[in-house]
């Protein structure tokens, strides 16, 4: 259980981690993308600069700009210059071009025809004019006071013989860039210094801020009505993450009130209060990132999965050989305890002969071979004379001494097919394959002799001890050994009634 909890937290790190490297590479390639699609962007801004910063000063030198401005008063010349001013506009394709006298009154424009011509309109608030005036030279990025369009602007103050005449101002329309914007897979806004987009690859994000606008800044776009009516809420935007100064992660809510996530690179325009940002969507760079955490996490889980079955499987193979050993060690135990058991229950304690028992047990098969292969089978009772006296008179402990050594000296004289039993008390039983009532004598006899000659001596005891035999056949046919036994028995009552001492047979 605390494995597999384990295994699990290292699946969800790896695929956390998995998903965080993943997700920071693909930040990293983003950022060099928004780079370039930012000097893109910023380039397409700035290009008015270029194809429209000499046309002012072509303005300014001719004789009929400077002719209109020396004279400002005069329709005539100031007519003539509009006419102008329209060829060049024509041609040179810009928004608007015309001419401020010194005092910031339009007083010629390529526009003048036009319902919102600009004649009439005094400029001498606009920075650029008074740059112009100033430094002979002005550019101006504005949100065009008459008609709201964001445009760009550049002054060339007109000048003879060392006095200021005016400034002849070319006016780009920067709302084309909308449309050669709308070609982007990224979106792209420019904002002015109050954070309101007002370019955008978007029109849907037009004239909304990007952040909310303070309520002084809010008031004094009201005044001016520098958006009119045009002016929307704050674009649902939020920040998710700020990676640096100029880049974020932000969410914006869409049409479908789901949030869409975008990687943000923004840059100031130089010259202005504007900033142009590009706005790249997350989702590729999100994928490739579940992508990689998924795949990674797999492995990791697979792998994982595989140790923990191998461990596992060792563990369960540990288990059974200890318990297949367990189960060996009790069997063998168990074999030693019944073995044990067996012996004890087929030997006398005392002598370490076996006991009767053991004699009932094995003679049948004794019986049966004598019957099967006609050879002859014999049966010695050895009884210890007057045993109850030596106990009488030395002891118990003498008298089972007794009965020890002579144990050993009938084991001495059998051979290895003989069975010998303690029969109980001091009372001997052999029983000897293959051999006949007078080959069994004998062996009784020379066992006689052997005790009866000092051989059973017993420290303490004066020695003196005889045994009495007796000797039976087998007789083939007979139906198990009691016969045989009962002759035995017969015999050895004979031997002690006839004064002990001796081999009867019967
Ligand atoms: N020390 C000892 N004595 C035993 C044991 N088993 C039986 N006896 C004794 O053996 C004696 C047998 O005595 P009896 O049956 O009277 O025979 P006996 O004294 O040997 O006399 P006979 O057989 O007629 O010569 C008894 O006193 C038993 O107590 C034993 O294991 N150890």
């Amino acid at each position: 259980m605390r494995n597999t909890a384990a295994a699990l937290a290292a699946v969800a790190a790896s695929a956390y981690f998995a998903y965080d490297f993943r997700w920071q590479q693909g930040i990293v390639e983003l950022e060099e993308e928004a780079a370039s699609r930012l000097d893109v962007a910023s380039a397409a801004v700035f290009a008015p600069t270029q194809k429209f910063g000499y046309l002012p000063e072509l303005l300014a030198d001719h004789p009929v700009v400077v002719n209109a401005l020396r004279h400002p008063q005069d329709r005539q010349r100031a007519r003539e210059a509009s006419r102008y001013l329209e060829r060049v506009n024509a041609s040179a394709q810009a928004a608007v071009v015309y001419l401020i006298d010194g005092e910031g009154r339009t007083i010629a424009a390529s526009n003048a025809d036009a319902v919102d011509s600009f004649i009439g309109r005094n400029y001498a608030f606009r920075p650029y004019f008074q740059n112009a005036i100033a430094n002979g030279k002005a550019t101006f990025y504005g949100i065009g006071a008459t008609s709201l369009l964001p445009g760009y602007y550049v002054a060339q103050a007109v000048r003879e013989g060392g006095r200021t005449l005016g400034v002849a101002v070319v006016k780009v329309d920067m709302t084309q860039l909308d449309q050669e914007w709308q070609r982007n897979e990224d979106e792209v806004a420019v904002t002015d210094d109050n954070g309101i987009i007002f370019l955008s690859t978007r029109p849907d994000w037009k004239y909304r801020p990007m952040v909310s606008l303070h309520a002084e800044a809010l008031d004094e776009i009201k005044r001016s009505r520098q958006y009119g009516t045009m002016l929307k809420p704050p674009l649902p935007m939020r920040t998710v993450r700020t990676l640096h100064g100029n880049e974020a992660v932000v969410s914006i809510v869409g049409d479908g009130g789901n949030g869409v996530r975008f990687f943000v690179r923004s840059r100031p325009v130089e010259g202005s209060g504007w900033n142009i940002s590009v706005f790249i969507p997350l989702s590729e760079v999100e994928a490739r990132a579940w992508r990689v955490a998924f795949s990674t996490s797999g492995a990791i889980g697979l792998i994982l999965m595989t140790l923990m079955m191998l461990a596992q499987a060792h563990a369960r193979a540990e288990e059974r050989e200890s318990a297949r050993q367990a189960l060996e060690k009790k069997h063998s135990e168990l074999q030693a305890l019944s073995e044990e058991l067996r012996a004890a229950s087929i030997t006398d304690p005392l002598t370490g002969a076996y006991n009767r028992r053991f004699f009932f047990e094995s003679v049948p098969k004794i019986v049966s071979t004598a019957n099967r292969h006609h050879v002859p089978l014999s049966i010695v009772t050895i009884d210890v004379d007057h045993f109850k006296r030596i106990n009488d008179m030395y002891g118990h402990p003498a008298g089972d001494k007794v009965l020890q050594a002579l144990t050993v000296l009938c084991k001495e004289s059998l051979r290895e097919s003989d069975v010998f039993c303690r029969f109980g008390g001091e009372e001997f039983i052999m029983a000897l394959p293959n051999t006949d009532a007078e080959a069994a004598a004998q062996v009784a006899e020379r066992l006689r002799v052997r005790v009866s000659a000092h051989a059973v001596e017993i420290k303490g005891m004066p020695g003196g001890i005889t045994v009495s035999c007796g000797v039976s056949q087998y007789r083939e046919g007979e139906q198990g050994i009691e016969a045989a036994l009962r002759r035995a028995d017969d015999a050895l009552y004979v031997a002690k009634n006839e004064g002990r001492n001796r081999v009867v047979v019967r």
